[in-house]
């Protein structure tokens, strides 16, 4: 028998400022390794975790379906709730306190009732014991970044959500991003929000993409990639390497 999901959305509906947002999405995140969630602009991938996390902004709710994990079901409860379960978030926006030091920015992020992982966050992400008595604003994107996932490694997660990590990033600081993330991978499963398609390529083992509110694939992500018929519809871009962005992805 294999082992159970991590995490399974099934059905899942959800409603923001009476749009109906999502209407269907289901697929699963195995414990190890990263799946990445996939889908032109605008189809619900940041809904999609938000409703995960019980973050729906404006009134939004989730109408109908599940979130389970590990077993347990986990649809609608409160943030604070589901983040104690030991899942971590890495938003869009990377959400650092810019007035903050590297320092302070990850003392705030520790979680009572877990044990706080400094060394190993030093161990793989040097730079920011480096960098701990600067401000958080004044480090670039990809260096923000990187505080944005150590925040979620510090603390025994179980599950580390980060949605679009090189958004609006250089080329070369994709790159840095990409190896921040697969060190961060061989820690804890990542479900990772991405437009650039060879990041996925180079980091995910599983993919699911989303059309209109509604998961339209779930497969390895090698072979999604492979297929450019699929990508092309799905994604509309032909995956091949150097041309592996969506319309709104950088290159990489
Ligand atoms: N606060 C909101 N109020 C109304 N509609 C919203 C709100 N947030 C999102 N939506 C709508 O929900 C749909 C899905 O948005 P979502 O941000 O989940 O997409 P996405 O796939 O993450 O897109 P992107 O790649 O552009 O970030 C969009 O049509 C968007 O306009």
């Amino acid at each position: 028998m294999p082992p159970p999901p991590l995490l399974e959305i099934a059905g899942l509906h959800a409603e923001i400022a009476g749009s109906r947002v999502l209407q269907g999405v289901g697929f699963t995140v195995p414990a190890a390794g990263v799946t990445a969630l996939l889908g032109r602009n605008g189809v619900g991938k940041t809904t999609t975790v938000r409703a995960v996390l019980g973050l729906l902004p404006d009134g939004g709710r989730v109408t109908a379906g599940t979130v389970t994990l590990a077993g347990e079901d986990i649809t609608g409860e409160p943030t604070h709730v589901t983040v104690r379960r030991g899942v971590g978030y890495a938003p869009e926006d990377r959400g650092v306190f810019a007035q903050l030091t590297v320092a302070e920015n990850l003392k705030l992020a520790e979680r009572p009732g877990s044990a706080h992982h400094y060394d190993l966050v030093h161990d793989l992400f040097p730079e920011l014991r480096a960098r701990r008595a600067q401000r958080a604003g004044s480090l670039s994107g990809g260096q923000q970044q990187m505080v944005a996932i150590a925040r979620t490694l510090l603390n025994d997660n179980r599950l580390v959500i980060v949605d679009e990590p090189t958004k609006g990033l250089a080329p070369r600081v994709v790159t840095e991003v990409a190896e921040v993330l697969q060190r961060a991978s061989h820690r804890v499963p990542l479900l990772l929000v991405e437009q650039n398609l060879a990041l996925v390529r180079r980091l995910a083992r599983d993919a699911v993409v989303l059309d209109a509110g509604r998961t339209v694939h779930t497969g390895p992500a090698a072979e999604l990639l492979a297929d450019r018929e699929l990508t092309t519809a799905l994604l509309g871009v032909g995956a091949r390497p150097g041309h592996a962005t969506t319309p709104s992805g950088g290159a990489a």
